[in-house]
C-alpha cells in the first residue's frame, strides 16, 4: 500500500438529504480532517448513515455540497472518486463462490486498466490488506462459508486494498468480537496516524468513540447538535439531553473517558424534541 500520499479532507456544507418525504439531514455542515478520526455518533434513525453516504456520493444531496481536496465529488468521474474515497458500508451482499483474496481484490477496481491491467501495486496491496485485517490465513476459503465478523473483515480488507486518502466505514464493529473491535479502532488510528487518512467512522458504542476519534459529532434528527473533541462533546449533559436517558461520564485509572449509560428514561429526548438548539460546541 501506498497509503503515505495521502492528506485530503472530506466536506460537507450546508448539505440536506430526504427520501422524498422531507429532509432527514438537515443543513449539515462538517468537516473530517486528514490524519484525523471523525466518528459520527447519535440515536438511531438521527441520520448518521444517510450524511456517510451523501459524502460519499452514494445518496443524492438535496442542497449543499461536498469536496474532497479542492474538489466538489459531484464533478468527479467514478474511477477518480474511487481513487480517493472508499466506504465500507453497513452490509453488502454476499457474492457466491467467490474467494477472499478475489473478493480482497475488488477494491483495485479503480486503479485497474481495460482487461485488469496496469496494477502493479495490486498483489502487493492486497496481501497488505489482509494481513492488516486477519484474513490472510483465509485467502483461499469461498466468501460464503465465512461468518459474520470474518465476513466485514473480508470487506475491510477490500476498502484498505482500495488504498484511498478518504476511509468512510459505517459501524464498522459490527459482528466483530472483542479482540476484533479493539484491533480495529487501532488499525483506523494507525491509517490516521501513520499515514495520513482521513477517518469518517459512524459508531454506535460512545466509549468506541471515546477512545479512537480526534473529533466527535453527534447527530440528533438530522443535524449536527454537538462537534468537538471527545472530552467537549462527550458530557453527561449532551449525552443525556440526546439520548434521553441519564448517561454519566467518568475517567479511568488512565485517565480515559468512560460513558455509562444509567437507564433511567427522561421525558424527552433530543431527537423526540429538539431542545439543545444550533451546534453548541465548534470543531476543533
Ligand atoms: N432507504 C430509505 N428510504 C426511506 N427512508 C429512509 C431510508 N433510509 C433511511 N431512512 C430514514 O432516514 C432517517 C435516518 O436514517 P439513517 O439510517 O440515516 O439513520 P442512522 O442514524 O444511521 O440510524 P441507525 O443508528 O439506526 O443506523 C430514518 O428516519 C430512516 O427511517
Amino acid at each position: 500500500m501506498n497509503l503515505s500520499r495521502n492528506g485530503v479532507g472530506l466536506s460537507s456544507t450546508g448539505v440536506s438529504i430526504g427520501y422524498g418525504h422531507g429532509h432527514v439531514v438537515h443543513d449539515v455542515s462538517l468537516h473530517l480532517r486528514p490524519g484525523r478520526v471523525t466518528a459520527l455518533v447519535g440515536p438511531n434513525g438521527s441520520g448518521k448513515s444517510t450524511l456517510l453516504r451523501g459524502m460519499a456520493r452514494l445518496q443524492r444531496l438535496s442542497t449543499g455540497t461536498v469536496t474532497i481536496g479542492e474538489e466538489e465529488v459531484s464533478g468527479l468521474g467514478a474511477r477518480e472518486l474511487a481513487r480517493r474515497l472508499t466506504v465500507l458500508a453497513q452490509s453488502r451482499p454476499t457474492p457466491q463462490g467467490i474467494t477472499v483474496r478475489d473478493a480482497v481484490e475488488l477494491g483495485r477496481h479503480p486503479h485497474r486498466g481495460r482487461w485488469r491491467s496496469r496494477d502493479a501495486d495490486g498483489p502487493l496491496a492486497v496481501q497488505r490488506a489482509m494481513e492488516l485485517t486477519g484474513v490472510a490465513a483465509l485467502a483461499e476459503d469461498t466468501v460464503d462459508t465465512l461468518s459474520g465478523g470474518q465476513l466485514q473483515r473480508v470487506w475491510l480488507a477490500s476498502c484498505l486494498a482500495q488504498d484511498t486518502a478518504v476511509l468512510l466505514l459505517d459501524e464498522p464493529t459490527n459482528h466483530l468480537d472483542l479482540r476484533y473491535q479493539v484491533e480495529l479502532l487501532d488499525l483506523l488510528r494507525q491509517l490516521a496516524d501513520e499515514h495520513g487518512v482521513t477517518v469518517g467512522v459512524v459508531l454506535h458504542d460512545l466509549n468506541h468513540a471515546a477512545q479512537v476519534a480526534d473529533v466527535v459529532a453527534v447527530l440528533a434528527a438530522g443535524s449536527v447538535v454537538a462537534c468537538g473533541s471527545p472530552e467537549t462533546v462527550l458530557t453527561a449533559e449532551v449525552l443525556s439531553e440526546v439520548w434521553g436517558i441519564e448517561i454519566g461520564v467518568t475517567r479511568d485509572r488512565e485517565g480515559r473517558l468512560e460513558v455509562r449509560p444509567r437507564g433511567c428514561r427522561r421525558t424527552t429526548a433530543l431527537h423526540d424534541e429538539p431542545t439543545l438548539g444550533e451546534p453548541a460546541l465548534v470543531a476543533v
